[in-house]
């Protein structure tokens, strides 16, 4: 039996007052559940609200109202601390800006996590060294971020994502600032989490090529899921599919 690690129901997120002029609605009554081990991307057209479905569903955002369960712990009511301290536990992120420390090595970036959670230093060369090898950037540790490439960046923000065995990662645009090659190497690091470490891996993305990486798609417009679609053929095949949907959906390409 499949079980949930993550459950969201009746979620809603209003940006600004509530009742007053100018507030967004960007969140409208979403429910949505996630088992362990699943690649699941996010797609729908600008402003649909997928970066802050993301931002609530991983405890950057509080929601307005509505419940949202990871491993069992309800976080949406967490008090500020007990969030910080269990997303740093609990939680991995990737974002589109890589957002790795310039005066740090590959190394020393990925191990930032740990020194937090104040692990051994042979514990965190050991967790460095597999994870490095399993991404291949094992090469690259005593290089400085600026001295690599947007992939190599990239693939270090995912290692350090996982340094503390999160068991859930949120990713928003992680190949938005790469290449197409680039882009398939780091759809395949997510695709190795899912299959080698069982770790659930959630993507925001706009990208189609990335998405068809994913087993399932859901696609968000004004707030409200739409629809989903899991793979089943090949990617190519299910790229194809993710492209009809989007049209269905609405909202020329570029939006998307
Ligand atoms: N901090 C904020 N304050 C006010 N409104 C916001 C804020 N962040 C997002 N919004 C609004 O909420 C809605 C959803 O935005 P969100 O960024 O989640 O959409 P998105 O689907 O991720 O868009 P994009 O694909 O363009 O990144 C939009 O109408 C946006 O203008």
């Amino acid at each position: 039996m499949t079980e949930p690690i993550l459950k969201a129901s009746k979620l809603v997120k209003i940006y600004g007052e509530s009742t007053g002029e100018g507030s967004t609605k960007a969140i409208d009554g979403v429910d949505l559940s996630i088992n362990k081990g699943e690649f699941i991307a996010i797609m729908g057209p600008s402003g649909s609200g997928k970066t802050t479905l993301l931002q609530c569903l991983s405890g950057i955002d509080k929601p307005t109202s509505g419940e949202i369960e990871i491993k069992g712990r309800v976080i949406s009511s967490m008090s500020g601390d007990e969030l910080a301290l269990f997303r740093r536990k609990s939680l991995g992120f990737v974002f589109q800006e890589f957002n790795l420390l310039d005066s740090l090595t590959v190394r020393e970036n990925i191990m930032v996590p740990m020194v937090l959670e104040k692990k051994t230093a042979t514990d965190m060369e050991k967790k460095v060294n597999e994870l490095a090898h399993l991404f291949g950037i094992n090469t690259i540790l005593s290089k400085y971020p600026f001295k690599i490439s947007g992939g190599q960046q990239q693939r270090t923000a995912v290692s350090r994502a996982l340094v503390n065995d999160p068991g859930i990662i949120f990713a928003d645009e992680p190949t938005g600032n790469l290449d197409s090659k680039s882009s398939s190497v780091i759809m395949e690091c997510f695709e190795k989490i899912v299959e080698e470490l069982h770790t659930t891996v959630l993507v925001v993305t706009h990208d189609v090529f990335a998405a068809s990486y994913c087993r399932k798609v859901v696609f968000i417009k004004d707030g409200r899921i739409d629809s989903y679609i899991v793979r089943k053929g090949d990617r190519k095949e299910f790229l194809d599919q993710i492209m009809d949907n989007l049209a269905v959906l609405g909202g020329r390409s570029h939006d998307l």
